[in-house]
């Protein structure tokens, strides 16, 4: 299998990652990392604890600023500001679930539809999709820690991005809950960065995928071609043991 970085890529269309290096005093979290994510597409990031997945994501949102390397979005120079993010067409969704407590599900996704400057229905069609209307005047406190989730999601997707941050959505969930977060993924018009520890969803849900451990992208490619990989299997094994 060939790594491919963002810097070969035939055309520069979405968010590209050139070489990203990030260093926390005298740790390495990111070294030499490059990946493109092209519109529509789905493209994850995978590796054992501590390889630098949340950091990757952090650089992407903004939260961390990279110590070498650089981002583009459609070829041309990005220097993220979390709260320029909607600005750009960039949603997230961060591990846990963050709603504001004192306000109805409706009303969560519908401040999340303010701030994109979208139509206060698009709220509720947001929800639909992500099959939590019937929760829509509930408040996110006396709800399933699932059905919370899909709230978060539905507030990030209320923007309509053209590209979608997803950090741990698995997390906390159980097996047909992750199932059910599978299709509605697999059916986002948006393209997807995932930064995921559940195997079974990346693998079925991601076009690639990218591995890291200790920082070093280790492979690159499609699911099938991960399966497969032994530097892949090394790392998680390594970690295992
Ligand atoms: N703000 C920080 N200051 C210092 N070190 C940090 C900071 N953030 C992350 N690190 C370190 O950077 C490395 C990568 O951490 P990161 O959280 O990105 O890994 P991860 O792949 O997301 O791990 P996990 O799967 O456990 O969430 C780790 O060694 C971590 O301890």
């Amino acid at each position: 299998m060939t790594m491919s970085p963002a810097d070969s890529a035939d055309t520069a269309e979405g968010l590209a990652l050139h070489q990203i290096g990030v260093r926390f005093g005298g740790l390495v979290a990111l070294d030499g990392v490059s990946l493109r994510v092209p519109p529509g597409r789905t493209v994850g990031v995978i590796g054992p604890n501590g390889a630098g997945k949340t950091t990757l994501f952090n650089v992407i949102c903004g939260f961390v600023a990279p110590t070498t390397g650089a981002l583009t979005l459609d070829g041309r120079p990005l220097r993220p500001r979390p709260h320029r993010l909607a600005r750009l067409g960039i949603a997230r969704t961060l591990q846990g679930v963050g709603l504001f407590a004192g306000m109805t599900v409706l009303e969560n996704v519908m401040v999340g539809a303010e701030h994109a400057g979208q139509r206060p229905e698009a709220a509720r069609e947001a929800l639909e999709r992500c099959d939590v209307a019937s929760h829509a005047h509930a408040l996110p406190g006396g709800l399933p820690y699932a059905v919370r989730k899909r709230v978060a999601l539905a507030r990030a997707l209320v923007a309509q991005p053209r590209l979608l941050l997803l950090d741990e959505p698995a997390g906390g969930l159980g097996a047909d809950e992750i199932a059910q977060l599978g299709e509605l993924i697999t059916g986002l018009p948006c393209a997807v960065l995932l930064v995921e520890h559940h195997m079974d969803l990346v693998m079925s849900v991601c076009d690639e995928i990218l591995v890291l451990d200790f920082g070093k992208p280790v492979a690159h490619g499609t699911p099938s071609e991960i399966r497969m990989n032994e530097a892949v299997a090394d790392a998680y094994l390594g970690a295992a043991a």
